[in-house]
């Protein structure tokens, strides 16, 4: 049966190597699977965007590498070999469906800035209005470990965040969250909080020929749910796996794979920027009175600030401490580093006696900040 409830529209499908290559690398049998199935979505109007993995997958077996190379340069260099070959592949299949397909290569810089994110934005729109489905994969060759999303499943839900989809699957090796690796039927059906008992959950290590592991999957369901987005975990070896997700959710049966739920607050898509596409470049730690006023909903100011860690310009973001070191939260600076140190503890109007070119009074805007409270 297919579903055709409207209010599923935009589907984000995250592929791991897993679920497309094997030890001689592409496996064209996988991608044929995944590619009649979305035709199928295809011929009843959802929108498809797919976030797959595999470039290094099958640059490695190209090279005849057997396992993983360890270095990032080697990795990098089967992934520029790979690229090419599982696109192509891709491409092969959809057009055998009279469909096609776009690539899209980014990097976590590409997502840091607001101009480049919201072009991506804008390209994946234009495809899904043109028909196309979108194939987005981390450009390999060109990020480091600091600019790194470092995994396609934080790749898929940054995607599924920024297009506002309805629905992320994360197909994997896995039936989904299990509680104990050895026995698949320990799977845990509905997340409905990603707490610390389930963060747990991961063992740290990926599988052979994957990258993020199960620790990934749990930070894209943090970021997937922070947007309202109901995140599955699935088998990409069961037959009609995305259909049986889509009318597992529609029924809410949840029988198939393990379904993050989203049920707390929504965080506006500027602040979902804010919060996963930013690294801290630098923290400042603030006093009891400011720490109250910041939960509850206010601008952080002068006054409120004891101290300034690191160095950052206007603009960056910097993580909000409390005089415990207790995380409160981040933001975007209105100054930088130095120009707080001088104003540290002080009132508005003394600052403004001093310096009258000082500009707005919030150090970080509450519409530029977001409390996450970690005590
Ligand atoms: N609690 C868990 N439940 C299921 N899988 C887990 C868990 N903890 C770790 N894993 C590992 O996560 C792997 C899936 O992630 P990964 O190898 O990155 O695959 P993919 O290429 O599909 O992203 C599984 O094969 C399993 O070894
Ligand atoms: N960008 C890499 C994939 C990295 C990755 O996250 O892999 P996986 O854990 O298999 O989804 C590649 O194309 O090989």
């Amino acid at each position: 049966m297919i579903y055709l409830n409207e209010n599923i529209s935009e589907i984000v499908i995250k592929v791991g190597s897993s679920s497309l290559s094997n030890e001689n690398g592409i496996d064209e049998d996988k991608i044929r699977n995944i590619v009649e199935q979305v035709s199928t979505l295809k011929k009843v109007g959802k929108d498809i965007v797919i976030v797959s993995s595999g470039a290094i997958a099958a640059g490695m077996a190209e090279l005849g590498y057997k396992k993983k190379p360890s270095l990032l340069i080697e990795k990098q260099a089967c992934a520029a070999i790979g690229q090419g070959l599982l696109i192509s592949t891709y491409n092969k299949h959809f057009n055998e469906n009279n469909l096609k397909c776009a690539q899209i290569l980014i990097t976590g810089e590409d997502f840091a800035n607001r101009r480049r994110y919201l072009n991506a934005y804008n390209t994946i729109n234009q495809l899904l209005k043109f028909n196309i489905i979108p194939i987005i994969n981390e450009n390999d060759t060109t990020a480091t470990l600091e600019i790194k999303f470092g995994d396609n499943d934080v790749l898929s839900a940054q995607v599924a965040s920024l297009i506002e989809a309805d629905l992320l699957i994360i197909l994997s090796d896995v039936s989904g969250l299990l509680k104990n690796l050895n026995d698949p039927n320990s799977i845990i059906r509905v997340v409905e909080e990603v707490n610390l008992e389930i963060e747990n959950l991961a063992n740290g290590k990926a599988g052979k020929l994957g990258t993020g592991g199960m620790n990934s999957k749990i930070k894209a369901a943090k970021i997937s749910l922070s947007a309202g987005i109901p995140m599955v975990i699935a088998p990409s070896y069961e037959k009609d796996v995305i259909i049986r997700v889509i009318d597992s959710i529609e029924s809410n049966m949840f029988n198939i794979g393990t379904t993050f739920i989203p049920k707390g607050k929504k965080l506006s898509k500027r602040k979902r920027w804010i919060n996963f596409s930013l690294k801290p470049k630098g923290e400042v730690i603030v006093d009891e009175g400011a720490q109250k006023a910041l939960l509850s909903g206010k601008s952080l100011l002068a006054v409120g600030i004891n101290e300034v860690k690191g160095v950052f310009i206007a603009g960056d973001l910097v993580r909000i401490l409390n005089e415990k070191r207790e995380n409160i939260g981040k933001g975007l600076v209105n100054y930088s580093s130095e120009e707080i140190k001088l104003i540290i503890g002080k009132k508005t109007e003394e600052i403004h006696l001093f310096n009258e070119k000082f500009g707005p009074e919030e150090i970080i805007h509450r519409d530029n900040m977001v409390i996450e409270k970690e005590f």
